[in-house]
This record gives structure tokens, sequence and C-alpha cells, in this order.
């Protein structure tokens, strides 16, 4: 009893501690703000001078000040989360942040009797602070500084004696977990013994229910994730690691930390594209959490393309297909193709110049096409030569420039001749059809033709396939209007460069993440409309963008060739970040995933990691995920979980009516845990599952197998582990993540192509 007081009091005495860092942390944040608001009303009494120069002071000031004060205010929330007490170290620099550099213990830090003074205590934040004197509040946790936090492990402790995480909301502290690092040591800070409190951070920031969106982990990175996050910018850092090891959240919190490193290099974007709109929405909030998102895009793979958004699954045999890259010499062919279509184009060419009929024949046509055709640029932009070769043709039958000597008299009676011809309705009707100005969506609506796809695919698809995506393409009307599915983006893409631009529609552009910077509708209410030319210069240069200063592709063993390539053309001169797990792939053929992902990456240096932490699963469900994973991919290494529950998964054997056991399944999770509930079916099954879980509440999400990718849930369904196994050649692999959704509980349903054994347990799922 005596020693829970005591433990109590300490409590006590390290939360009011903590506290008055805060306070002292939100005074001198407040004392920002006012610097700031004073900042703005200074610029505008500046704007009242108006002259041009100062104006446009103002106008700089302006967007600083309220960019500034939008960040303070965001930052508010929850913005420190750390502390660090250090032994003194081997030099006594000290960097621009205000702490000391050393990363090493100096060498009478310690005595000999194992006593040890704490020399620096750092507080770890979303940004930076510092006090009035320069010394350092709080260390933005991307600053050298801050590394030991993460890096730090009683192994390899480094200069950390007492890693502390700290919870707090808005102003208030709540509870102080810490991690001791040097416990052999008996440490001393002001006189007084170094408190230890709680029972680990980690496991805390892990227990707690989940929502429908990621949170950011900056308050417990663990040191293997850390390397990552902070490793060189250069070239390319590859990850891999399986389910649950943090890959989603260490390639968010490394585009938060270049931004930090290097914010002018990254100015020219960041670029993260996620497999599905639903793991867009669920990772989201991450980077605004960190204080950055307006540098960053964060895009579907089927929304990459201007105009193009699609998040539509083709069955596996028609994406297999479409992702291959033996379609690049099919889209060739039909861009080619569609230039020729049957019965479109006219055969001969008739008009009259001053009086005169000229005409060309089907022949003569045909050289100047071929002709044309001979160069490697893109057909649209062929266009312009193969004009001025019908011109040259009609020129030279008109026999208009045999009687003139004089050279310039000859060009002046061309220049008349073609302006002539080339405005009249015959001619531009002509070139129109003869020429057309080709976009992606028809060439892709050609290709619905079979008997014309078969033409243009002969030798490189087999008979079957052609027949498949014909079929598919069916969808779109002969202009290439109507839904697309996520692979058909990756062709279109492909085709745009093969074509090449056509002129530009005058349409608005679809709305782009990138048109939000950060805090500038907040700015507006500060600034005015003086404001809004500054704020349209840079949604133009946004606009622009089709190129970024860093790629990060997350769930990369889905890419297919074919995406591959598209989002290659958006980081020809990137850094990358490239992290993915083999064993969850959906694509059926690694190799040429691979051979298309290093053509993308070209020759840049490569650094490679492995996570080998699962932070999502207890081990009772990696365990079972595990027995998949043997199956799916021999000799693989499953991660090790990082806790335990005590809850083994359930298994259920469905009766005849499946839907009414998936809902009961699903009740009992809702009951059972505190935050969500994913059901996941095979892709064919979808609709059903809707139905299935109507009236639940958006609690329970239901959810085709190819979605689950990525996501989590605190609870999930799984339903008939055959069906899913069996949908695609990779199905054991979009098994193996349907099992590894769940935090905290998984039920599996056995239905009737499973072969559950009497407990339930489904074949794939057993020894
Ligand atoms: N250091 C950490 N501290 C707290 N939570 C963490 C940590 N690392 C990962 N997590 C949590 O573990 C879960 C899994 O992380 P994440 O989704 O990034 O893993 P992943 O490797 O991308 O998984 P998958 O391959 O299955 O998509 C998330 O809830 C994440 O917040």
């Amino acid at each position: 009893m005596a020693q829970e007081a005591t433990q109590l009091a300490v409590v006590d005495r390290e939360l009011a501690a903590e506290q008055r860092h805060l306070d002292r942390v939100y005074h001198r944040l407040e004392e920002k703000i006012h610097e700031a608001e004073f900042l703005v009303d200074d610029a505008e009494k500046r704007g009242q001078v108006g002259t041009p120069g100062a104006l446009a002071e103002r106008d700089a000031q302006v967007f600083q000040a309220g960019v500034h004060l939008n960040r303070l205010n965001s930052e508010f929330e929850d913005f420190l989360f750390g502390r660090i007490d250090l032994l003194r170290g081997k030099d006594g620099k000290r960097g621009p942040d205000g702490a000391f550099t050393a990363t090493e213990v100096a060498e009478d830090a310690v005595r000999p009797d194992n006593t040890a003074d704490i020399a620096e205590t750092l507080h770890i934040g979303r940004i930076g602070v510092l006090d009035a004197d320069y010394s350092p509040l709080v260390i933005d946790w991307r600053a050298p500084a801050a590394a030991p936090f993460y890096r730090s492990t009683p192994k390899d402790p480094g200069r950390v004696v007492r890693r502390r995480v700290i919870r707090s909301k808005g102003r208030r502290v709540l509870g102080v977990e810490d991690d001791l690092m040097r416990p052999e040591l008996a440490t001393s800070l002001a006189g007084e013994e170094l408190a230890i409190v709680g029972d680990g951070a980690l496991m805390a920031a892990l227990g707690r229910a989940r929502s429908h969106t990621m949170r950011d982990i900056v308050a417990s990175i663990q040191a293997e994730q850390d390397l990552v996050i902070r490793a060189p910018a250069p070239g390319v850092t590859e990850v891999t690691g399986g389910p649950g090891t943090g890959k989603t959240a260490v390639a968010l919190h490394r585009a938060a930390y270049l931004l930090y490193q290097d914010r002018r290099r990254y100015s020219g974007g960041i670029l993260v594209v996620s497999p599905t709109p639903l793991l867009v929405s669920y990772t989201e909030g991450v980077l605004p959490s960190l204080g950055e998102e307006g540098q960053v895009a964060i895009r579907a793979v089927g929304s990459l393309v201007e105009g193009a958004e699609a998040d539509a699954f083709d069955t596996p045999a028609v994406a297999r297909v479409k992702g291959s890259s033996r379609m690049l010499q099919v889209l060739r062919r039909a861009s080619r193709g569609t230039l020729d279509l049957g019965g479109e184009v006219p055969r001969s060419l008739r008009v009259v110049v001053f009086g005169r009929r000229l005409e060309l024949d089907e022949r003569e046509l045909a050289d100047i096409r071929r002709s044309v055709l001979g160069g490697t640029a893109p057909l649209n932009l062929m266009r312009p030569r193969a004009r001025r070769l019908v011109l040259d043709a009609l020129w030279a039958k008109s026999g208009r420039g045999t009687h003139l000597v004089d050279p310039e008299l000859i060009a002046e009676a061309r220049e008349g001749f073609d302006e002539d011809v080339s405005t009249e309705d015959d001619f531009i009707a002509f070139l129109e059809a003869w020429w057309p100005v080709l976009t992606p969506r028809r060439v892709l609506a050609a290709m619905a033709d079979e008997r014309r796809l078969a033409r243009w695919a002969r030798r490189t698809l087999n008979p079957r396939e052609i027949r498949q995506l014909a079929r598919s393409l069916g969808r779109l009307d002969n202009q290439g209007q109507g839904p697309l599915s996520v692979h058909d983006v990756a062709l279109l893409d492909e085709l745009r460069v093969l074509l090449g631009a056509p002129p530009r529609p005058s349409r608005p552009r679809e709305a782009d993440p990138l048109d939000e910077l950060t805090g500038l509708d907040e700015v507006t209410t500060y600034a005015e409309r003086s404001y809004s030319s500054r704020r349209s210069r840079a949604e133009r240069r946004e606009q622009e963008r089709t190129e970024y200063a860093h790629v990060i592709v997350d769930e990369a063993q889905d890419l297919t060739p074919m995406q591959w390539r598209m989002v290659a053309r958006r980081g020809t001169s990137a850094t990358w970040t490239v992290v993915g797990d083999p064993a969850q792939s959906s694509w059926s053929d690694p190799d040429e995933a691979a051979r298309a992902r290093d053509e993308a990456l070209g020759a840049r240096v490569r650094r490679r990691f492995t996570l080998t932490v699962n932070y999502r699963n207890p081990a009772e469900i990696a365990e079972l995920a595990a027995k998949v994973l043997r199956l799916a991919m021999p000799g693989a290494q499953s991660p090790t979980a990082v806790r335990s529950t005590g809850v083994v998964p359930r298994f259920t054997i469905a009766d005849r009516k499946l839907g009414a056991t998936v809902r009961a399944a699903a009740q009992r999770l809702l009951a059972e845990v505190e935050g969500t509930v994913g059901v996941v079916v095979a892709m064919g099954r979808r609709d059903e599952a809707r139905q299935w879980l109507a009236g639940l509440g958006d609690r329970v999400v239901p959810l085709g197998s190819l979605e689950a990718k990525g996501l989590e849930y605190d609870a999930t369904v799984v339903v008939s582990p055959a069906e899913i196994a069996d949908e695609s050649p990779a199905g054991l692999r979009v098994l193996y993540v349907a099992l590894t959704r769940a935090t905290q509980q998984l039920t599996v349903i056995a239905g009737e192509r499973d072969q559950p054994d009497a407990a339930g347990v489904p074949d794939l799922l057993r020894d």
C-alpha cells in the first residue's frame, strides 16, 4: 500500500513537472502568435502607403505571417510528446537548435560506482520552439537532436538514460510513459533520483481502438523504423517488411522528414502513390498531423492521370493482360491503327484552287502517310508534317511554281497557295478525317472492337486474352467516354505519350489535392483579396506539376509493369522511397513486375531496409496468417508480432445462409471491440456483403479482398478463405493480406468451398 502511494506521488510529481514545461511552451507560443499578428497589422499599415513596392512587401509579409500563424495554431493540439534525459557528451558543442551535438558519452560522465547525473534534458515535439534566450524549449522531431529519442535502445543507449513519452491534449498533460535505457545506472537529475513511470508507450499506443483514419506514430517510432525515416535522400530507399511492420507509416513520416531536411528541394513536390482510394483516405490525415501537407500529393494509382478518376477493378484475368508490358506493343500498333480506321478514312482528296481542280488519289495519300509514319515522333505531333506533305503534293500538281524563277516570288506564290488550300472547308474536313487528332480515350475505345484488336495484338496476346480485353473496353463509347478501371489509367498514360499532347480542351480541371495548399484558406482571412493573386499563381504552378522531386510508392509489390511506367514518368529526376511486401502481392507475374521496377528506378543508388516487427496483429492472429504465408510463399519470413492479447481467432462454419452467419459474426465483434470491424469477402461478393451488413452502422465496413490492402480494423471477419484464394493466381497472397488486417480479433467463416475440420478451421488455415 505504502509503495503504491509513493508510486502515485511520483506519477503526480512527474506529471506536474511536464505540465510546467508545457505551460512554458504555450506561453512562448502565445508570444510568437502575438509577434505574427503584429506582423500582419504592420503589413496592413504598410499596404496603405500604396506604392507598388510597399504593396509587394505587404503581400509577402502577410503571406509569411499567415502561414506562420496557421501553423502555430494547428500545432497546438498534442504537439509535445517526448522527452529524453541525457548524460554528458564527449564534446560540448551546441547545434542550431540549442542542443548539444555529441552522440557519445563523455568518459567521466559515469562515475566508478555506477552513478551519474543528467546533463541535458530535451523535449521533443511536432515543431521546434526556442525560448526568448534561444535555449530549446521543444526540439522538432525531425531534427538531429531528436534522433536519440527514436534510436536509443537498452542495447545501444548512446547518451540517453530515460526516454519519456508524454501524452497531452491541448494544454493538459494526461500521462507519461518511461523507458529506462541504462537500468544499471543510479542516475540523478538536479540532485534527485531519476523517476520511472508507466510501462511502455508503444504498448499503450498499439492497444488503442482504431478509427477510419491512420494516426501518426511520431511519439513511438521504433529504432529500425527511424533508420528508414532518416535515411539519406539521394537514390532509392527500398523498404520491405511483412504486414503491420509500419511500412506505410514510415513512408509518410519520411515525407515529413525530407521536407524538414530540405524544404527548398522538395518544394518540387512529393508524390505518394497508394493502391486504392480507400487507403488514400485512410492515410491522408497523417501528414497534416505532422504539420506537412501542401507539398505532398497522396494519390491512388487509378487517379494519376488528369481527367481519369478510376477505382473499378478488372477481373484478375483482364487485369493481368492490361498490366502486362506486352500491352506496350499492342498500344503502339493500336494508336497507329486508329488513324486508319476502316470506312472512316477518305480515299482521295479533291480541292479547287484558283478555279482549278486538284486531286490526290488513294495511292498518293498512302505514300504520304507511309513517309510520315516512318518517323518516331508521337502521332499527333506528326500531323503538321502530314499536312505539309499533302500541301506539297497539291502544289506540285498545280504546276504553279513552274513558270516562276525568282525564289522570292516562288515562296510568295506558295504561301498564297497554302493559305488558299488550307482555309478551304473541304481541305479542313479532309485533314480531320485523314489524320485526326487522336486522344488516348479514342484509341482505347477503338480497341474494344475484337477483330481490330486481334490485328493489333497479333503474336502478342492470345485469342482468349484479346477477347477478354476487347470485352472489358466495350464499356466505353466510341470516344472512350465511360467508366474506366484502375488498369485502364496506366494504358491512357502510355497512350498520352505515344500520341503526344492533343490541343487542350478548355474544360475546368478536376479537383487536385495539391490545390489546397496548407492553411491558405485561413491566410485569406488575414490577407483578404490581396492574397488571391498569389494563390492563383501557386495553383497554376501546382496544376502544371506532372513531375515530382520525390516519389513514394506504397504497396509497391502491387504495381503492374504498365503502372511502373506511369509512375516512373512522374519522377524522372526524383529521389524515391519504395515500400512493399512481395508476400502480399496480388500481381501474378512478380518477375515481370521486378523488371519494370528496375527500369523505372534506373541506375539510382539503392538503399535497402527490412522491417521485422509486426505492430498490428497480436501474435494469435499473426500465427494463423503465417500458415497461409507458408503456402503462398514457402520460405518467406513472417514478422514477429510485438504483442499478444490471449484472444485466439474464432472459426465458424456458415450454414446455408452465408449472409446471416456473416452478419451475426460482425454483430458479435461490434459488441466486443470499441472501434471498427472490417468484413473481407472475395471480390465477386462485394455487393452481397453490402446487403448482408446493411444497417449495422459505419463502424462496420464491407470490403472486397483487393480493397483491404493496407487497411486495418480492430476486428475483422474473413469470409471463405478458399473463395478468396481461388479468385486469382495470386489468391493465396491476397488471402494473407485479408488475414492480417485486425489489431485485436479475427473471425474466419468457412463457406461452401472451404473444407473445415470439426473445429471449423478451413483446410487452408490448418498446419
Ligand atoms: N512505432 C510504432 N508505434 C505505434 N504504432 C505503430 C508503430 N509502427 C507501426 N505502428 C502501427 O502499426 C499499424 C501498421 O502500420 P502500417 O499500416 O504502416 O504497416 P504496413 O507495414 O504498411 O502494413 P501492411 O503491409 O499490412 O499494409 C498501424 O496502426 C501503425 O500505426
